[in-house]
């Protein structure tokens, strides 16, 4: 994998350089309520164009169904790079439209453009070869050079992501290759007990990783939408929380093996409902109620950890080594249920365990929350990257930048 002073080296003053980021951002309107992933792929963008690159920087945000769709602009994002960089930023209003290929022939050595949100492009997103090869070829018309620095999007395959590297000559920013130095280090020699914190909202996407933890951790703790399919699949009713009905035979068999192998399963043991979801704009009153685990009502939904649980899961943290956390343990951008992330985000910060928090909104959360980052051992920008990378499998989007 070709580094970036490598390239540096070779000289990129003058050449068009794709800079495919992950500015996913958390967003309440146009306000950036945590600018992290944005500061993370900064140096990248700064000293391509401190060497005389025409940088054109481009991400995803959120997931529009792969048409224009104001709510998910990167304009708020392109502002707020401005600003970190300290230098005006271009904003380009399509993405291989007529406004991206105008911004970017006006770009002039050592300055920088944002191009719009990639998924507002079917093709960006589409499982079919031709389509996102099409869309990929519209991009490369764009760029001479394509550096991949969106660490939190390499597990997709995507055409920014994994065909558009292919089409052009190649490198790995600075970001991945720190994201994947400090991760490598939790898939060799791990430091005992090995203790991994699971939550979020995207089950689906995440519930496979267990299988391979089963191999590696020493205790398992399962927070946030997580739980709720676990506690179903323990014969418990849920309400109507998140659930992935369809993984319960899965999860049955990951609560057998982990016997099996001596792998401590860790769930809520008190959570708290509401019988809707908080209205996280206007942060009116959740309307919360801590019950057992075991004894959900009907039509209430677990949206955070119980206090309780929260003491168990501080003791279960208390002897690790070594953590990995991705996925907030409840709702945290509603004041009413940030409890069991900051009790998860404290106990992190009191052990003297190597700590890594995984996740667009986990890092976010420890920050929003008041926590200092340099707390933690790492912070990584991805939370399903992250995973898919401890899992072993071949992410397409650092396979793809491989010579
Ligand atoms: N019990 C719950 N019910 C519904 N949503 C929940 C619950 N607990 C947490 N969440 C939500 O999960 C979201 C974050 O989950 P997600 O899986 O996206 O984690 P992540 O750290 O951002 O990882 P990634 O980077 O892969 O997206 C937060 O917006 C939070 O409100
Ligand atoms: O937040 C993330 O995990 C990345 O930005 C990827 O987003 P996605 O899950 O919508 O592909």
């Amino acid at each position: 994998m070709k580094t970036i002073d490598e390239l540096l080296a070779e000289g990129v003053a003058g050449k068009r350089v794709f800079v495919r980021a992950d500015l996913n951002v958390p967003l309440d309107g146009t306000t950036i309520t945590d600018d992290g992933r944005i500061r993370a792929v900064r140096p990248t963008v700064a000293r391509l164009a401190e060497a005389g690159a025409r940088v054109i920087v481009a991400s995803h945000l959120g997931r529009p169904k792969g048409a224009p769709d104001p709510a998910f602009s990167l304009a708020p994002a392109a502002a707020r790079l401005g600003e970190l960089l300290g230098t005006e930023v271009a904003f380009a209003t399509d993405t291989v439209g007529e406004s991206a290929r105008a911004t970017v022939a006006a770009l002039t050595d050592g300055r920088v453009a944002v191009i719009e949100n990639l998924r507002f492009n079917a093709g960006e997103t589409s499982k079919d070869d031709a389509e996102r090869g099409a869309f990929a070829d519209r991009l490369a018309e764009l760029a001479d050079v394509y550096v991949g620095d969106g660490f939190g999007a390499v597990h997709r395959k995507h055409a920014s992501v994994f065909d558009l590297p292919a089409r052009l000559p190649h490198a790995a920013g600075g970001l991945i290759a720190t994201e994947v130095g400090v991760l490598k280090k939790l898939t060799e020699d791990v430091t005992r007990p090995y203790v991994v914190v699971l939550g979020g909202s995207k089950v689906s996407d995440k519930l496979g990783v267990i299988d391979h933890l089963l191999e590696k951790a020493d205790r398992i703790l399962i927070g946030g939408g997580m739980a709720y399919t676990f506690l179903k699949a323990q014969g418990h009713e849920v309400g109507s929380s998140l659930l992935q009905e369809d993984q319960i035979p899965a999860v049955l068999g990951y609560l057998e093996r982990a016997e099996e192998k001596g792998v401590e399963f860790v769930l809520p043991v008190d959570v708290v409902v509401s019988a809707q979801f908080p209205d996280l704009k206007a942060k009116t009153p959740g309307h919360p109620a801590t019950v057992a685990a075991d004894a959900i009502p009907a039509g209430v939904m677990g949206l955070d950890n119980g206090p309780e649980t929260n003491k168990l899961y501080a003791s279960k943290l208390a002897d690790a080594a070594t953590v990995f956390w991705n996925g907030p343990m409840g709702v945290f951008e509603h004041p009413d249920y940030a409890e069991g992330t900051k009790a998860v985000a404290q106990a992190l910060v009191d052990s003297p365990a190597f700590s890594v928090v995984g996740g667009g909104d986990s890092a976010a959360a420890v920050r929003i929350l008041g926590f200092d980052e340099n707390a933690f051992g790492h912070i990584s920008t991805g939370g399903g990257a992250s995973l898919e990378y401890l899992e072993g499998k071949t992410l397409p989007g650092l396979a793809a930048l491989e010579d």
